[in-house]
């Protein structure tokens, strides 16, 4: 639902209703399109504490810094805690405990209208009635009217429309009411209706959930466009984790309520924190195995797998994880360990630990999918552990009931904490550390 936060709490009955945004708190008292206070110039603090309903804790972030003029994107699974945050930081929402800052500025006792932050939702709920530029100067028009001495001018207002169309490429479509709209032209005026406040923060809830695939891969180029342009600060919500990797500049990853990892997309997708990270990002998951110390201890190995580690492997069994695109789909080791060895059973399958550094595994292709640009191939291990691999377009293509050797070099293999999942050090593939060894992964 497109929500201005200011615009649609004003409670105006001179106005026809919108659609309610989701449980608004009551109206602001503060004028309605107010101009927004200048960027911030130190970033957005959302929020430091948490927000409860009842005695669920929806939101526990102690302290969480998105950087000024940052493109932040907010992902986990349905229900962390990610549409709170964002609500709370709109002011939509109390938090219980702990401030929101803007800028080093605390806005928690300010009133949505006073917070310089413009808020979009996932279906845009535009004013039947109205045409599209109606839709868009509402809120302008309503400052205007509030404010005759400092809200916009008439030519301004008409500036910043014509401005903010040509931007989103809804020129020619200003006199068109939203029933004369495709989702993806109304999915632009709601986001027009946002930006022409010139909002120092814009917050997205999951504004191209509604649009099919096409749309949906325009329209992220589309709002990462419009962020380099305005140059302001962006947080858009997502449980799409395409989303998530593609579009921000920085990635902050939530679970039952907490942040779990931020930082830059890459980053975060190659050095998850831990397996919830590790797993969450990426499609398919990433393989995650029990392995223990071997022999010298410098050797892991589970079943169907072993793996030799640069430094010295934990002495503890750990869960060593590799994602599918990083497997290298290789030739038998030895001649002994020929493609007819049944890989299922019992221990007969688990390969010798590899010379070099790196990890072996061997398992029986069980369900092949083409993807379009290549092939997953999910294998069956040793009493039935499974994992799978990216094959890339082009390479061969095995056959369900294949016997696969794969191998991954030990710059694209992570170690967990097998208790509590917690990403451990010494860490292979951290940047720098493994360079030589990751110019093997690329294939
Ligand atoms: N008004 C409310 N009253 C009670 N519980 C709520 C309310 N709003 C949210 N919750 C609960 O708070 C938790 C966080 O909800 P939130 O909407 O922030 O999750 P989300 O990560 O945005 O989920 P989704 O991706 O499904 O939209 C959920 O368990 C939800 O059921």
């Amino acid at each position: 639902m497109t929500h201005i936060v200011e615009t649609t709490t004003s409670g105006r009955d001179d106005v026809p209703a919108p659609i309610p945004p989701p449980a608004p708190r009551p109206a602001a008292p503060t004028p309605p399109g107010a101009a927004p206070p200048p960027p911030p110039p130190g970033g957005l603090t959302p929020p430091r504490g948490g927000k409860r309903y009842g005695t669920h804790l929806a939101l526990d972030v102690p302290r969480l810094d998105i950087p000024a003029g940052s493109f932040t994107v907010v992902v986990g699974p349905s229900g962390c805690g990610k549409s709170t945050g964002l609500r709370v930081v709109a002011g939509l929402e109390r938090p219980d405990e702990g401030q929101v800052l803007l800028g080093g500025v605390d806005v928690t006792g300010l009133e949505p209208g006073q917070r310089g932050v413009a808020l979009v939702f996932q279906d845009f709920a535009l004013y039947p009635h109205m045409t599209v530029e109606r839709n868009i100067d509402f809120g302008l028009r309503l400052a205007a009217r509030h404010d005759r001495r400092s809200g916009p001018s008439r030519a301004e207002i008409s500036t910043r429309v014509a401005e903010v169309c040509a931007m989103l490429g809804l020129s020619d479509l200003r006199r068109r009411l939203p029933r004369q709209l495709s989702g993806g032209e109304r999915q632009r005026v709601g986001l027009a209706r946002a930006i022409v406040r010139r909002p120092a923060v814009l917050l997205l809830d999951e504004p191209l959930s509604s649009l099919d695939a096409q749309l949906r891969q325009r329209a992220r180029a589309e709002l990462v466009r419009l962020h380099r342009e305005l140059g302001n600060t962006a947080v858009l919500v997502t449980h799409d984790q395409l989303e998530a990797l593609s579009m921000g500049t920085n990635l902050v990853v939530m679970n039952h309520g907490r942040v779990v990892q931020t930082g830059p997309p890459e980053a975060v997708y190659r050095y998850p924190a831990d397996t919830f990270v590790a797993t969450f990002l990426g499609s398919p998951p990433m393989n995650l195995h029990a392995v223990a110390p071997t022999g010298d201890g410098r050797v892991l190995a589970g079943q169907g797998l072993a793996a030799r580690l640069p430094g010295t492997p934990p002495p503890e069994p750990v869960l060593l994880g590799w994602r599918p695109a990083d497997g290298v789909v290789c030739a038998p080791p030895d001649a002994t360990a020929g493609d007819d060895a049944d890989v299922t059973a019992g221990g007969n399958g688990d390969p010798e630990a590899p010379a070099e550094p790196g990890a072996l595994l061997r398992g029986v292709a069980d369900v092949v999918e083409f993807t379009g640009d290549g092939t997953v191939v999910t294998c069956v291990g040793p009493e039935g552990g499974q994992w799978a691999v990216s094959i890339r377009g082009g390479d061969h293509v095995p056959a369900v009931g294949d016997v696969l050797w794969v191998r991954v070099p030990a710059a694209r293999v992570h170690l967990f904490d097998a208790d509590g999942g917690r990403r451990l050090g010494p860490r292979t593939g951290e940047p720098g550390a493994d360079d030589a060894d990751r110019g093997i992964s690329k294939r």
